[in-house]
């Protein structure tokens, strides 16, 4: 019997003029060193919408507004299965040095740069779909 708990997980997809938001995962947490978006499990009852706009403003400080689910995702890591909720989302306010601002280590990245980032598995249809709707053809 696979005795496993699969985890709600709610992820900010933080646009500013085709650029994203993004952070390299810390030492000492699984999948370490990779590229992500600001996000983590949802609390009980929680929707992965709040829990993308929440988990934004503890890891990065920005307040961010949820816009729409781009993209629902299952995976299985051998650390978790984790059912990923990609929420499109735009800064609150902007601050005229937004993409200078301290953002507690995360960095905006042009879209164009996505695909040369590493990003955990299941990031790869999301990349994919971001390129296609936000580069400039
Ligand atoms: N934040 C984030 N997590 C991602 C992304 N892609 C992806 O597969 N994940 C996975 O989603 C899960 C997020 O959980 P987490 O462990 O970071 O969440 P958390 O901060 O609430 O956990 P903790 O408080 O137990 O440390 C991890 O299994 C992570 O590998 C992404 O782009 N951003």
């Amino acid at each position: 019997m696979n005795s496993r708990k699969t985890n709600r997980i709610g992820i900010a997809v933080v646009e500013h003029q085709r650029q994203f938001l993004i952070g390299v995962r810390p030492a000492g947490v699984a999948l370490a060193g990779f590229h992500e978006f600001p996000g983590g499990k949802c609390q009980p009852e929680e929707s992965t919408e709040a829990c993308a706009v929440r988990e934004c403003k503890e890891e990065t400080g920005l307040e961010v507004i949820a816009i729409n689910e781009l993209l629902y995702e299952e995976h299985s890591y051998d650390h978790a299965d984790v059912k990923l909720h990609f929420w499109l989302c735009r800064p609150a306010q902007l601050p005229s040095d937004l993409t200078t601002c301290n953002l507690q280590g995360f960095h905006w990245f042009p879209v164009e740069s996505l695909p040369e980032l590493q990003f955990p598995e299941a990031n790869a249809r999301l990349i994919d779909l971001l390129v296609s709707a936000f580069s400039v053809s």
